[in-house]
C-alpha cells in the first residue's frame, strides 16, 4: 500500500555514503506535517528538554533526541524545533526533533582566540545581559568589552547588570561605559530588582558573568522557581548544573520574558569576529568607515579614515577611542 509522505519519518530515509564520503544518496525528506512546535530550554548529552504547548494548559516539558536527518546541525538551547514520536512528557518518553526552524539570533563563541572553530551556544535572545560585581570580585573591564563584541556579533542588545552596589559605588564603571550608550541597571544585596525586570520584560535575555558576580543570586530572586528547573534538569540528564556546560532557559513568573542562565559560559572566544561585525554596531562610525577607510582597514592603523571622520565633527573622539577598544579586545584572552 502507497504511504503518504507525512507517514514517513526519518527512519525511512536510506543513508548510503556516496562518491564523495557520507552525503544521503536522497534527497527525499519527511515532511513531518503533524510535528509539534517547541522550544529547547536545556541541552545534555545528546538529550534536549522542550516545552511544547507553551503557554497554554497543555504546557509541559518533553525529553527528546535528534532525529538522523538533522545531520551536524547543532540544537542549543532558545531553539524553536518541531518534534514527532511520544509527546506525552512522560518519565520515559521521548520526542524527536526533526527540524529547527530559522534562528533569529546566534550567540557563537570559538574555544579560544586561536581556534577557529566555532559553536552557536544560544539561538533567538535578543538581549544579553552581562552581569559584573562591583567589588568581591573586582569587575573584569576587558572581560566586559569582550563579552560586548560578542553581542555585537551576534546582533543582540547589550545590558549591563552592575551587583554588590552597597560594596562599592558604580560611578567609574558607568563613565567607562557612557559612550557606547549600552544601558546599566545597578543592584546590591537584598535590592529592589524592578527596574531589571523592566529590561528583561518582553525580552528573551542571556545571562553571562564570570564566577562570583552574583549570577545565581541574581537568577534565583527573579525566577523563584529556578531551582526546582534545575533539579527537573538534572533528573533528566544526572548532572548537577555546574558541571554542565549548557545553558538553561527560564521562564520570568507571569509569562514576563525568559531569561537563560550560561553556567558554562566564563569567556568567549572571538576569533570569528571580523571588525565588520563589530563596527556594524556603531551606527555613526560605520558610516564613516564605509565612506574613508581603506579595504581592509581594521581602524587601528594610521591609515584608518575614522580619525578624519571624528576630526570633522561626525562623531566624538569617545565613541572611536571605545570601538578601538572593543576591536583591540577582540584579541588575547581575557585576562590583562
Ligand atoms: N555584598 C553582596 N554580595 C552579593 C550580592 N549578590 C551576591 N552576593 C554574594 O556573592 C557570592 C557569589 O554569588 P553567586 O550568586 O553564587 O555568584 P555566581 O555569579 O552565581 O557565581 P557561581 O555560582 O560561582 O557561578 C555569594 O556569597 C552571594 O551571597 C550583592 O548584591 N551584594
Amino acid at each position: 500500500m502507497a504511504r503518504r509522505t507525512s507517514d514517513y519519518d526519518e527512519d525511512d530515509v536510506r543513508v548510503r555514503p556516496g562518491r564523495r564520503g557520507s552525503r544521503p544518496r536522497t534527497r527525499i525528506r519527511p515532511a513531518h506535517e503533524d510535528a509539534v512546535a517547541a522550544l529547547v530550554t536545556a541541552v545534555d548529552r545528546g538529550r534536549y528538554r522542550c516545552l511544547v504547548d507553551a503557554g497554554t494548559d497543555d504546557e509541559r516539558p518533553v525529553t527528546a533526541m535528534r532525529a538522523r536527518e538533522l545531520g551536524r546541525k547543532s540544537v542549543v538551547v532558545g531553539d524553536r524545533v518541531a518534534l514527532v514520536g511520544d509527546l506525552s512528557g512522560g518519565p520515559d518518553a521521548l520526542a524527536r526533533i526533526v527540524r529547527i526552524e530559522p534562528r533569529t539570533s546566534a550567540l557563537r563563541r570559538t574555544a579560544d582566540d586561536t581556534d577557529p572553530f566555532e559553536r552557536v551556544i544560544v539561538a533567538n535572545a535578543d538581549q544579553l545581559v552581562v552581569v559584573a560585581a562591583l567589588a568581591d570580585p573586582e569587575p573584569r573591564p576587558r572581560l566586559i568589552d569582550r563579552t560586548l563584541v560578542a553581542a555585537y556579533d551576534a546582533g543582540m542588545d547589550p545590558l549591563l547588570a552592575l551587583t554588590k552596589a552597597d560594596l562599592a559605588g558604580p560611578d567609574a564603571l558607568v563613565a567607562e561605559y557612557a559612550p557606547l550608550g549600552v544601558p546599566f541597571v545597578v543592584t546590591e544585596r537584598g535590592g529592589d530588582l524592578a527596574e531589571l525586570r523592566g529590561h528583561l520584560s518582553g525580552r528573551v535575555s542571556v545571562l553571562v558573568g564570570h564566577s562570583g558576580v552574583g549570577k545565581s543570586t541574581l537568577v534565583n530572586a527573579l525566577v523563584p522557581d529556578a531551582e526546582r528547573a534545575v533539579s527537573h534538569v538534572n533528573a533528566v540528564t544526572g548532572r548537577g548544573r555546574h558541571t554542565s556546560s549548557s545553558a538553561l532557559a527560564l521562564e520570568l513568573p507571569d509569562r514576563a520574558g525568559w531569561i537563560i542562565d550560561t553556567p558554562g559560559v566564563r569567556s568567549f572566544g572571538l576569533a570569528h569576529v571580523t571588525p565588520e561585525n563589530v563596527i556594524g554596531a556603531f551606527e555613526d562610525l560605520a558610516e564613516g568607515a564605509a565612506e574613508r577607510c581603506p579595504p581592509q582597514c581594521d581602524h587601528l592603523q594610521d591609515d584608518c579614515g575614522l580619525d578624519g571622520w571624528v576630526a570633522d565633527g561626525h562623531a566624538t573622539r569617545a565613541r572611536l577611542d571605545s570601538l578601538r577598544r572593543l576591536l583591540r579586545a577582540r584579541e588575547g584572552g581575557d585576562e590583562a
